[in-house]
């Protein structure tokens, strides 16, 4: 997967170099591209804000960078190849996990990363006569610009890329994605040693009876959705219930 990703601040990116994906860039199932708008600026301060139109507070990001930039690195395809444009925005459409997976089944993604009070709409407007745009919130709080939300997805779609992750990671990662663990929240996991400040560790995790610990799994998991999620609950009927304690 290529991933193009547009900012002022270059930099706040270099956690992308680390761990998992910096390996994954290495290895080259990742090309991710870091762009700085500014390089799309042609006066003395590299302006790429101004003021509202119809007043408010804050700036605006100008429409000719931006259009600029865009032109510039989704032109480049391979084979005329066009990207998918993701905008974070408090006001897009929610970022799941199942919008992840999707995300994740496509070529090329470009990142805009927004500040100040957002990018002139036009932008989005003008890229979507090229291009597929979408508009994705991380959640319901303001952040000060787009750039932490794309960490966030570019780490969550990029851990669903085949070799990404380690085998032990994904092997966990689908027992938490599909089966009777689905859309339920993670329980307590423990590792050595057995006693900790005399705290034990679960006794059935101990006990070497592969089918008892998966029903405990599954019953903390069950527990902490209840207790922090329970619309998630929402999503089985009585009988995925029952139908779920026979598969465990
Ligand atoms: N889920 C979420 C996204 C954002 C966001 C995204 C872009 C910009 C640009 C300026 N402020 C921004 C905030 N906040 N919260």
């Amino acid at each position: 997967m290529r991933i193009d990703i547009i900012t002022i601040f270059p930099e706040y990116f270099s956690p992308l170099e680390l761990s998992l994906i910096g390996k994954a860039r290495a290895s080259g199932l990742l090309d991710i591209r870091l762009h700085d708008l500014r390089s799309w600026t042609h006066d003395r301060h590299n302006t790429v804000d101004d003021t509202p139109y119809g007043g408010g507070p804050g700036m605006v990001m100008k429409p000719e960078p931006w259009g600029e930039a865009l032109d510039a690195v989704t032109g480049g395809g391979e084979e005329g190849a066009t990207p998918r444009l993701i905008v974070p925005a408090p006001s897009g459409l929610p970022f799941t996990q199942q919008r992840a997976d999707r995300l994740a089944a496509e070529p090329w993604l470009v990142f805009a990363c927004g500040r100040y009070e957002g990018i002139d709409s036009r932008v989005a407007e003008d890229a979507a006569g090229r291009m597929p745009v979408e508009h994705l919130s991380i959640g319901d709080y303001v952040l000060a610009g787009g750039e932490s939300a794309t960490l966030v997805m570019v780490e969550t779609v990029s851990r669903l890329l085949p070799g990404v992750l380690g085998n032990a990671e994904s092997a966990v990662q689908d027992s938490f994605a599909t089966g009777a663990m689905a859309h339920l929240l993670e329980g307590p996991v423990y590792t050595k040693p057995p006693v900790w400040r005399d705290r034990e560790v679960p006794p059935v995790l101990l006990s070497g009876n592969h089918g008892a610990v998966d029903r405990w799994r599954r019953d903390q998991a069950l527990r902490a959705t209840a207790r922090n999620r329970p619309e998630l609950l929402d999503r089985f009927t009585d009988d995925d219930l029952d139908r779920r304690d026979q598969e465990v």
